[in-house]
């Protein structure tokens, strides 16, 4: 999945995935995740995820990659309303950066940001972000995750579908796939898979007939 096809999107406002609401998977299970107030949460592939409000209205401290620019402004002019914080904006090559107290967020390739630039991760939350990527990708993403959470906890949202009814993104990534690409890393439990495909029309009218929701907690081996 080339870069070019998510500018694109946010370009043309083509973001179906985004939801107008926090998460409800979120508000169901970050409770066991067990983060204190303060930690840090790592939210890649953020997109303007209005999940990242609700994690620093909670007291956590948030770092969100997303390679749009346009996501990450829209995002801060929301942050910046509902939390009254002045954030700062600076670019440095082909990153931008969002910062203010408790808050980064990054603007550019995901696959381009440093360990060094992150600091300690205590929890990963990953909303469609794996799922975003084709297979080849996920590999990748999924070692470097690695690299820049060391291996902190992580709340996985992925989709089980038949890839044969619709290409993606979103890509169906199986709960196999999901334990076979952080077995090195984690113990996958899935907590919950959803029927969705009645909230999803988009996805019916493209002919796929069943989506299914899949929540994993991630836990360091
Ligand atoms: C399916 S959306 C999910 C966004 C968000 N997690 C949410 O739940 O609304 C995937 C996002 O990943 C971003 N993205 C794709 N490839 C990326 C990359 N290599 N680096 C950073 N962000 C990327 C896209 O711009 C898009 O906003």
């Amino acid at each position: 999945m080339q870069n070019e096809f998510w500018h694109e999107r946010w370009e043309k406002q083509q973001i179906g995935f985004h939801l107008d609401e926090v998460n409800k998977v979120l508000l169901k299970y970050w409770p066991a995740m067990q983060a204190s107030s303060g930690s840090r949460v790592l939210v890649p592939l953020c997109g303007k995820t209005l999940d990242i409000v609700w994690l620093l209205q909670q007291g956590h401290a948030v770092v969100g990659i997303e390679l749009s620019e346009i996501a990450l402004d829209e995002l801060a002019a929301i942050i910046s309303a509902e939390l009254q914080l002045e954030i700062d904006k600076s670019r440095d090559g082909d990153q931008v950066f969002y910062r203010a107290d408790k808050l980064l967020l990054i603007a550019g390739d995901f696959f381009a940001v440093r360990p060094q630039q992150l600091g300690k991760v205590d929890v990963v939350y990953d909303r469609a972000a794996l799922v975003a990527l084709p297979k080849p990708m996920r590999d990748d993403y999924c070692r470097h995750l690695w690299q820049l959470s060391q291996q902190a906890p992580q709340l996985l949202v992925t989709f089980t579908y038949d890839q044969q009814q619709m290409p993606g993104p979103p890509f169906a990534v199986l709960p196999q796939e999901v334990e076979q690409q952080y077995q090195p890393y984690y113990h996958a439990e899935l907590q919950e898979q959803r029927e969705i495909i009645d909230t999803e029309p988009r996805f019916r009218e493209r002919g796929v007939t069943s989506f299914l929701q899949d929540v994993f907690i991630l836990t360091p081996r």
